[in-house]
C-alpha cells in the first residue's frame, strides 16, 4: 500500500505583499496563513506525513509558532528553502528519504490556505491513476498574449486553465523531473511544468476560484470575505 505525503513550500520572501514580513505568518482572523493550509493536510485522513519548507533563518518560528503551537502532529521535518520556489520543492524532495517511487505527494503552496478536502481527495486519486495531476480552473477571461505592447495572440479561452495547488504526483516521477530539470536548467513556475519539460502528461482536476494563492494585498481582502461567509 503506497503512502500520501503533503509537501508544504513556504520559503518565499513575499515581495508582491509588500507586508515587511513573509506573509505565510500573516494572520487571517487570528490564525497564521501557513497554519491554516498545514491544517487541511493535518485533517485529511489519508496524508501520512507533512513535509513543510521554511527560510532557514525562520525553521525555528515555524516550528514554535505553526508546528508546535497547533499541535500539528504529522509534520515530519521543516526543510530549508532555496532561491526559486522550484529549488525550495526540489529541497523538500530530497528530504523524503523514505518516501518509495509509488509513493504520492501532494505538493502545495503555503500561502493558499483555502484548499479543501474533495480537492486533496481528488488530486491524490488522479495521481494515483495517471501519475500526475493540477487542480486548476478555466480562465474566466479573454487572455491576450502581447509583445512590445502589441497583442500578438488572443489564445482559445476554452484551452486556458489557471494552475493552482495541490498539484500531486508519483514520487518516483516529480523527484526525476526535478532532478532533471536542475541538470538542464530549466526553471517552471510550478511542478507540473517540470514532468510537461520532459514529456510527461498531467491530467487536470477541476478545483475552485476560492482556493486563492495570497500574493498581492487585495487577496487578503478577499480571504478575509471568504471566511466571514460574504464571498
Ligand atoms: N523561494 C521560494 C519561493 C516561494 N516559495 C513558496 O511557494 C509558494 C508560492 O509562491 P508565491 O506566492 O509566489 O510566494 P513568494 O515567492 O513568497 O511571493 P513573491 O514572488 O511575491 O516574493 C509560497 O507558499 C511560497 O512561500 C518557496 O517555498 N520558496
Ligand atoms: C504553483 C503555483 O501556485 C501555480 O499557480 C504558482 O505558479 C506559484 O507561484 P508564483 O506566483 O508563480 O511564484
Amino acid at each position: 500500500m503506497s503512502r500520501i505525503y503533503a509537501l508544504i513550500p513556504a520559503a518565499g520572501m513575499g515581495k508582491r505583499m509588500g507586508a515587511g514580513s513573509n506573509k505565510q505568518y500573516l494572520l487571517l482572523d487570528g490564525m497564521p496563513i501557513l497554519a491554516r493550509t498545514v491544517a487541511a493536510f493535518e485533517a485529511a485522513p489519508f496524508i501520512d506525513g507533512i513535509y513543510l519548507v521554511s527560510p532557514e533563518q525562520e525553521i525555528p518560528f515555524c516550528r514554535s509558532e505553526v508546528v508546535d503551537h497547533y499541535g500539528f502532529s504529522k509534520v515530519r521535518a521543516i526543510v530549508p528553502g532555496g532561491a526559486e520556489r522550484q529549488h525550495s520543492v526540489c529541497n523538500g524532495l530530497d528530504a523524503m528519504a523514505d518516501a518509495a517511487d509509488d509513493d504520492l505527494v501532494l505538493i502545495h503552496d503555503g500561502v493558499r490556505p483555502f484548499v479543501s478536502q474533495e480537492m486533496l481527495e481528488a488530486a491524490a486519486d488522479a495521481a494515483r491513476e495517471h501519475g500526475a495531476s493540477v487542480v486548476a480552473v478555466p480562465v474566466k477571461d479573454t487572455v491576450k498574449v502581447v509583445k512590445g505592447g502589441v497583442i500578438s495572440e488572443t489564445p482559445p479561452r476554452e484551452e486556458l486553465w489557471l494552475a493552482q495547488t495541490p498539484q500531486a504526483f508519483r514520487y518516483g516521477l516529480i523527484r526525476d523531473a526535478h532532478a532533471r530539470a536542475k541538470a538542464e536548467g530549466y526553471l517552471g513556475t510550478d511542478d507540473a511544468s517540470l514532468v510537461e519539460h520532459q514529456g510527461g502528461e498531467v491530467r487536470i482536476v477541476t478545483g475552485d476560484y476560492r482556493n486563492i494563492k495570497i500574493t498581492t494585498p487585495e487577496d487578503l481582502v478577499l480571504a478575509e470575505a471568504f471566511l466571514k461567509g460574504k464571498g
